[in-house]
């Protein structure tokens, strides 16, 4: 099951499970607008007449305009400038590339990069970032932030996102994809005509966790820092949302957010889509799994009609062929390497334990790495472990801190500022080992970290690649040490498959998605069948038993044993 973020949870069972929540909050008919699914083609009289309609049979989700308390003249309203998409150009040396140029870095940078027949071929990749033609004040901040070349999945996703282009974009973990979206979009905010108090933003980029937004605003921030008039928000739960609002209603260029939150402020009025031209959506496929599709999908109905896409992940699941089938327009696809593959610059390490003993062997592994530590002159490396469920995070820090082993721990039952203090002292070195659940699997990027340790295998092997992707980034090398006990055989196969692969030099990608995790699950659960149907038939040596019914009971009891998954998860 996936999880539903609490302000989905008790929503009725409809077809637009986002409207029914929402609309009950907004109308006191509880009456749904009927005409937020043509929102796209309604031409800006009518989407402004029904923002500032005061019909609540009328009520959309939000509004698609900013409501302010002194509603601005009809006038004023339909002078939404319009969005520019700027005739960006590369440098001459790389306009000049021919299509067997281009194949040939593709082919270097291993890229591959598809679009649809009917659409235009996609810009070729660059592989310097002064080839891209930037804003002098951004090329000043790449070069303050010491970039020295694109990465692999920048040199290809910058130029399509420059030219205007949509993106469902696929690289693998701390390979830079951040900056392949920000920095164009940084760039696409300074040919805009300027945003006025009142005005929505002109991007947004969403994010499944506050702490991965809040990174990916600090990015934001770090290639704007000579530019003062760039202003962003960062739009995420369990914060002061007083101070968000005042920021959204005196107007920002650019929202990072995380969807539950953003919605809120459409709601209230605070901040509008009627400006947007450039969207992000990173880790796409994790925002589905947490049940933010309904909010997303109201997002981009609900959009101007001119603007480009962008959707970002490690993992491309099927679930996001669909949505970007319904929302990109004539996208480039882009992939480095192997999809879905963990990074090679890790590796990895399985240990078989019990149930009961792994806590005593994370202590021995952590005191001995101490140790190992201490003796080198070293501090303790950087170190996530993983676990499962929200209380067990606080249990194994706490086990870790009495034996002198400076921990903390992070995960959606902590307060937003117990969260903020243990990823500050994770950051900072002043706390050397983070106890996390899968709230910190993905997209945090924090240099230095070493070794990534699965107290309890992630479920999915997504969840799996995006973890041990928190160590080996930007080029660097990790180590990833995974316990697994017999529950987990049939992850275990597939990181078998991926460090034998590693090893003889081939990523290997697995199948994701809903469909690829049923059948997992159902693999596993066969898996276990023909074990308990073997250790029942050679223990007893009678054939004739029938175990069947038995065996049935023991794989559900199983199954329902590992349902906690609503429990690891988080609040956003
Ligand atoms: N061109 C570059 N040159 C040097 N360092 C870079 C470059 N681009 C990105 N980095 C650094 O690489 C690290 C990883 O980047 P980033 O966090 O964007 O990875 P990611 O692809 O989004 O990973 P994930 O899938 O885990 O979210 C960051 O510390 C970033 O500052």
């Amino acid at each position: 099951m996936s999880y539903v973020p609490p302000h989905l949870r008790n929503a009725g069972s409809t077809t637009t499970t986002t409207t029914t929540t929402a609309a009950t909050r907004l109308s006191s008919t509880g009456t749904l607008d009927n005409n937020h699914h043509h929102h796209h083609h309604h031409n800006n009289n009518n989407n402004h007449n029904l923002a500032f309609s005061n019909s609540h049979s009328n009520t959309p989700l939000f509004n698609a305009s900013r409501r302010t308390s002194a509603a601005p003249p009809q006038s004023r309203i339909n002078a939404v400038p319009d969005t520019v998409f700027p005739n960006w150009q590369p440098s001459e040396r790389v306009s000049r590339m021919n299509p067997d140029m281009i194949e040939e870095v593709r082919l270097r940078l291993n890229l591959d990069v598809t679009v649809s027949s009917d659409s235009p071929a996609a810009p070729g990749p660059i592989e310097s970032f002064n080839d891209m033609c930037l804003n002098p004040s951004i090329m000043k901040d790449i070069a303050y932030h010491e970039y020295t070349r694109p990465t692999s999945i920048q040199a290809q996703a910058m130029p399509i996102a420059l030219s205007g282009r949509d993106l469902l974009g696929c690289a693998e973990t701390g390979s830079g994809k951040t900056a392949a979206f920000t920095i164009p979009m940084i760039q696409h905010c300074l040919v805009q005509p300027p945003i006025r108090r009142g005005d929505g933003p002109l991007a947004l980029v969403l994010a499944p966790t506050r702490e991965l937004a809040q990174q990916i605003e600090k990015e934001v921030q770090a290639f704007s820092r000579s530019l003062e008039s760039l202003k962003t928000a960062i739009v995420v739960g369990g914060t002061n949302i007083e101070k968000q609002r005042s920021e959204l209603r005196a107007g920002v260029e650019i929202a990072v957010a995380t969807p539950g939150r953003f919605i809120d402020h459409l709601q209230q009025g605070n901040t509008s889509l009627s400006r947007i031209s450039y969207v992000v959506l990173d880790e796409a496929d994790r925002m589905l799994d947490m049940g933010f599709e309904p909010q997303i999908r109201e997002i981009m109905r609900s959009l101007p009609e001119k603007h480009q896409t962008l959707l970002f992940s490690a993992t491309m699941p099927v679930e996001i062929e669909a949505l970007s089938k319904e929302y990109l327009t004539n996208p480039v696809q882009v992939k480095v390497g192997k999809v879905s593959s963990p990074t090679t610059n890790v590796s990895q390490t399985l240990v078989k334990v019990s149930e009961s003993e792994k806590i005593d062997r994370l202590l021995d592994l952590l005191v001995e790495e101490a140790s190992q530590a201490e003796k080198c002159g070293h501090p303790f490396p950087l170190t996530i472990v993983f676990v499962e469920r929200k209380t067990r995070c606080d249990e194994v820090a706490e086990a870790l801190v009495a034996q002198g082993l400076s921990a903390v721990s992070l995960h959606g039952g902590r307060s937003q500022s117990e969260r903020e203090a243990a990823l500050h002292d994770f950051r900072s070195s002043s706390t050397s080992i983070l106890v996390a659940t899968d709230v910190a699997s993905r997209g945090l990027d924090v240099t230095g970290v070493s070794h990534v340790i699965n107290l309890d295998l992630p479920k999915t092997t997504e969840d799996y690649i995006h973890r041990i992707g928190r160590t080996g980034r930007a080029g660097s090398t990790g180590i990833a040490t995974s316990f697994y006990t017999d529950r987990d055989m049939f992850l275990v196969s597939n990181i078998r498959k991926a460090i034998a692969d590693a090893e003889s030099g081939n990523a290997v990608a697995f199948a994701t998605g809903k469909v690829a995790r049923r059948k997992e699950k159902e693999a596993a659960a066969a898996h276990k069948e023909a074990n308990i149907a073997l250790s029942r038939h050679l223990g007893s040596g009678a054939a004739s038993i029938n175990i069947e019914d038995k065996y049935r009971f023991m794989i559900t009891a199983t199954n329902s044993k590992r349902e906690g998954a609503a429990d690891s998860a988080w609040d956003d």
